[in-house]
Formats: C-alpha cells, structure tokens, sequence
C-alpha cells in the first residue's frame, strides 16, 4: 500500500498545479472513507489542506472520530454546524409542498437525507472558492459502482482519488497511514438519518461488493442482482447531464 500512498500523493499535487489552485479541501465525517482522503491531501499538500467538519442533527461519536483524525494527522480543520440551516430549508420546503397537499411522506426521509449533503457539498465550495482550492471527494470503488452517494451532494466534488479502490483497499490504505483504529473499525454509515448503515440500506454487504468488483463469479445469484440493479438505476450520476441533439439540425420522430 505505501507505493499507492506515494502514487495517490503525486496524483493530489499534480491535479493542484493543473488547476492553478493552492490546495485542497475535504469533508471530514469521522468515517474511513474521508479520513484516509484527509490523511492524503495533508500528505499532498502540508501547508494547504483543510478538513471540514459539519455536523447536522448527527450524532456525538461522528464529531468525537473527526476531531481524533484532524488531531491524529494535523490537519487544519474548520467545524460548521448545518443542523439549523437544514431544519430550516427543509421546513420552508416542506411547508412550500404542503401548501399544495403534494407533500409525500414516504420520500421525506431520502429527501431530508439527500439536503444534507447538498448543503455539506455547497459549504465545501463557499470553503474552496475562499481559499482557492479543490474540493476532494471521499467515493471508493464499491460506491462509485453502486452509485450510493447523493449526486451533487458528496458526488458533486473536483476530485475522486480513491475511485479505484475497493473499501477493503481503503481499510489497508487506512492502516498504512495510522488513520486511528476507532475509525477503522466502525461500521460504515452515510449518517444521513440516526442507526442508518450502508450495508443495511443496500441488502448487500461492502465485501461481497468488492468481490464482484474483482471479478468473482461465486457469489449469490441474489446478490449480484442488488449490485447489478443498483449500478443500472444510478448510470446518470456517473455521466454529464443530458442535452438534446440541435435542434437547428434534427427534428424528433
Ligand atoms: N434516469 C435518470 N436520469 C437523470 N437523472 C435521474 C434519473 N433518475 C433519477 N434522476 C435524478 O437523480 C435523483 C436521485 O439521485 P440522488 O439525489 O442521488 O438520490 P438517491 O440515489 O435516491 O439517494 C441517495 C442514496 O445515496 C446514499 N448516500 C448519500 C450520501 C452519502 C452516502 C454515504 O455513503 O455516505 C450515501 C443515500 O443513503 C441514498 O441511498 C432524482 O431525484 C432525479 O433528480
Ligand atoms: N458530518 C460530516 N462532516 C463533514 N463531512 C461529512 C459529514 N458527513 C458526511 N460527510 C462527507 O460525505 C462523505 C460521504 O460519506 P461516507 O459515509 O460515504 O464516507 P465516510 O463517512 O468517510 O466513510 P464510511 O462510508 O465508512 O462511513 C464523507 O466522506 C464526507 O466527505
Ligand atoms: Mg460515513
């Protein structure tokens, strides 16, 4: 792993002098994914890298993990609270909905989810356009594939280092770089609504994901199906917005 960290390091400083920009920025939550981002681009650019760390109606062990991490890499770090900010959106939005009697209870929980890493992805670039940096994302292998993130939310970033490794590889790339063990271990969660996990919600579990990723083919017929279906329903977050053909030129049947 450490020709990786070498490798993933050179890659986060050249993407920084490709874009004229003088550092890098993340979003800490506390999970694996981001610790080991926050781990690199402090790695990448010592004096130029910011962890930020926004809590929004989550719960107390997240922060605890982030602060262990800024602590345990010393990364320059800023903390910015979004749970009133999201209280109050959601409810000028739903209030808005319910006033037409359009409002579905049943997609609230998603959406209320989805705002949160809107306004987390809209505090990082307020955060990038300050300092001129880029905004580094935390997406792996496995939710790349599966598209389990919330598209311009925590996808909606510059930069994707860790798109090529399986969330197997980012716990030995974790463990390589001292990331703390109280990280390393949890179980993943998007955090999104309280006792939510990401195996839970999926059906399926991270190392059965990475298995298909590396190409196994005994794996449960069941399994493959959720992978498969989930990489399917999610292509658009993983393209650029649709345009039509020009209309100067064609005309639709
Ligand atoms: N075919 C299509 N072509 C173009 N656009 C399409 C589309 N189908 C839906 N859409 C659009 O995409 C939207 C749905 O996508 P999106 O808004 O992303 O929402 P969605 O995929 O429904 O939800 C996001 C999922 O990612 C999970 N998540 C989010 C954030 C972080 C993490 C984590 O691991 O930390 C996980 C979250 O728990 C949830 O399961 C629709 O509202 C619609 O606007
Ligand atoms: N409370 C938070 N503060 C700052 N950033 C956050 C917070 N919650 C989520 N994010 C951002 O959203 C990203 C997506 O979350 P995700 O849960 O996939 O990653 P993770 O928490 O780093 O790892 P894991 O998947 O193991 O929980 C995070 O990596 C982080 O950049
Ligand atoms: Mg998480």
């Amino acid at each position: 792993m450490e020709k990786h960290i070498d490798q993933l390091t050179k890659w986060l400083q050249q993407q920084v002098e490709e874009a004229n920009v003088n550092g890098l920025v993340v979003g800490l939550s506390g999970g694996i994914d981001s610790s080991v981002v926050g781990y690199l681009i402090k790695r990448a650019m010592p004096e130029h890298s910011l962890g930020v760390i926004m809590p929004c109606k989550s719960g107390d062990q997240d922060q605890t993990d982030a602060q262990a991490v800024v602590k345990g890499v010393e990364l320059d770090h800023l903390v910015v609270d979004l749970s009133t900010q999201h209280d109050s959106l959601f409810g000028s939005i739903q209030q808005g909905i319910e006033h037409k009697k359009e409002w579905n209870d049943q997609r609230a929980q998603l959406a209320d989810a989805n705002l949160r890493a809107r306004l987390r992805m809209s505090t990082l670039y307020t955060v990038a356009t300050n300092y001129n940096y880029l905004v580094v994302g935390t997406d792996n292998a496995a939710e790349w594939y599966t598209g389990y993130f919330t598209k311009y939310g925590d996808g909606g970033v510059d930069l994707v280092p860790l798109l090529h490794y399986t969330k197997s590889e980012v716990r030995e790339l974790a463990k390589e770089l001292g990331v703390p063990n109280q990280v390393i271990e949890k179980a993943p969660s998007a955090g999104l609504w309280h006792g939510q996990t990401d195996e839970e919600e999926m059906g399926v579990s991270y190392d059965v994901i990475d298995a298909y990723l590396k190409g196994d083919k005994d794996l449960d017929e069941k399994d493959v199906e959720t992978i498969e279906k989930m990489h399917n329903k999610t292509s658009h977050k993983r393209a650029l917005p649709k345009s039509p053909p020009d209309f100067h030129y064609f005309t639709l049947e």
